[in-house]
């Protein structure tokens, strides 16, 4: 009996130690589990009431394309009037009009260059004149790059800084300073990244400006309740857009694991995010002020935890993994 249960246990130890190898050599290559995107399937349908914002005017920075495109076509598809700001005046009145004949709500297309206050000023003046002043405000646009930061130029750096960090205080500024003369209420909301938390090494401009955004809009979110403005600020994981992959990812190659650490298996999808904008820039969201909003499919908390890697780990590993732990005696 003694002899049966020692050669058992000594065929164990032995399958113990070369699936411990195989796991040294080979980390888990082919043992993950199929793809658990399945669960997750992005809807792309507005979520809120149809007519959530009717009667109600929305500025977009960096309207024209991308994740702002798709918050314009939300917003304007619950009956918003919008108003899209960019340096492309063409690439802005090509959306425009898009999305206009689609959901029969105006969308104007002003020019700004969000780094000029004065542009940002005029650009103000003009909305004023089309519309009056806006009830949301969604701070949009932003420039980046990857980039070892060995490699920064001052003006690299300025740029970036001065888009993402300067274009949104002087946007949230310039309208603050008229709303409050008007006493008008709105809703801004800032579009972040989940690094703006963490910062990240090789978007280090970027990283900065962000959190700069981020301190911005929780220190407004405290000052100006009194005038009835309410601050917040949602953090995209990834979702694919030229100007977001182009820049970050130029070659591709880096999709693959990205997508294989986020736990929901899948890219977001522009839809998405533009519900989540839609429904913390309407009246439904009113009690919200000064929250920071991830939405990441999981990424963050996935990056974060250091034995998250475990997960590809399979159930026999496990076996073998628990019975090595077990049978380990003292320190
Ligand atoms: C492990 C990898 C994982 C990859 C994952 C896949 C993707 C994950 C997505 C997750 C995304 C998370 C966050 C995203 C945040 C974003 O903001 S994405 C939005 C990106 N969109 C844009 O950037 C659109 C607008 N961008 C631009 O217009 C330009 O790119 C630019 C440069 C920002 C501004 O243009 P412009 O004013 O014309 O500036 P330039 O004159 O061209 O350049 C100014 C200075 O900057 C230097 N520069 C420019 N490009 C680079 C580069 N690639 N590397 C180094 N330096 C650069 C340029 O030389 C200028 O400096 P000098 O005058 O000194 O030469
Ligand atoms: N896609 C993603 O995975 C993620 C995106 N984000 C954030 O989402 C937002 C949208 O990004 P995304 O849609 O992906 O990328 P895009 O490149 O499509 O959007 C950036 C927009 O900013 C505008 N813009 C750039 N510079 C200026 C400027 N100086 N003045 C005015 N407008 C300017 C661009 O228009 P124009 O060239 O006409 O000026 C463009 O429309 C950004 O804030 C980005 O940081 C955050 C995390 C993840």
């Amino acid at each position: 009996m003694a002899a049966r249960v020692l050669g058992r246990a000594g065929r164990l130890a032995a399958v113990v130690r070369s699936s411990a190898l195989q796991l040294r050599l080979h980390g888990s290559a082919g043992l993950r589990f199929g793809s658990q995107a399945s669960f997750f399937p992005p809807l792309g349908d507005a979520m809120l009431p149809s007519g959530s914002f009717n009667n109600h005017v929305a500025l977009i920075t960096g309207g024209g394309t991308g994740l702002g495109r798709a918050m314009t076509a939300t917003l304007s598809q619950l009956g918003a009037q919008c108003i899209i700001a960019s340096r492309k005046l063409d690439i802005l009145q090509r959306t425009a009009e898009e999305i206009s004949s689609q959901t029969g709500n105006k969308v104007h297309a002003v020019q700004c260059d969000v780094r000029d206050p004065q542009a940002v000023s005029q650009c103000v003046d003009q909305m004023e004149a089309l519309t009056g002043l806006p009830d949301v405000i969604i701070n949009n646009a932003a420039g980046n790059f990857v980039c070892p930061s060995e490699r920064l130029s001052p003006n690299a750096w300025k740029t970036i800084t001065d888009i993402v960090l300067n274009g949104t205080a002087f946007v949230t500024l310039e309208l603050g300073k008229r709303l409050i003369q008007n006493q008008k209420g709105a809703s801004f909301l800032a579009i972040t990244t989940i690094y703006a938390e963490s910062g990240s090494g090789f978007v280090v401009p970027s990283a900065s400006a962000k959190a700069g955004v981020e301190a911005l809009y929780k220190s407004l979110a405290a000052e100006w309740g009194r005038y009835g403005h309410r601050f917040n600020i949602i953090q995209p994981g990834p979702i694919r857009t030229k100007g977001a992959f182009s820049r970050l990812d130029p070659t591709g190659a880096f999709e693959k694991a990205t997508i294989d650490r986020i736990p929901t298996g899948r890219l977001g999808t522009p839809a998405e995010i533009a519900n989540l904008a839609a429904y913390v820039s309407s009246n439904y969201a009113s009690w919200m002020s000064g929250a920071v909003i991830r939405f990441d499919g999981g990424e963050y908390v996935s990056l974060a935890g250091e034995f998250n890697e475990l997960r590809s780990v399979t159930p026999d590993q496990w076996k073998i993994l628990e019975v090595m732990i077990r049978n380990t005696k003292g320190s």
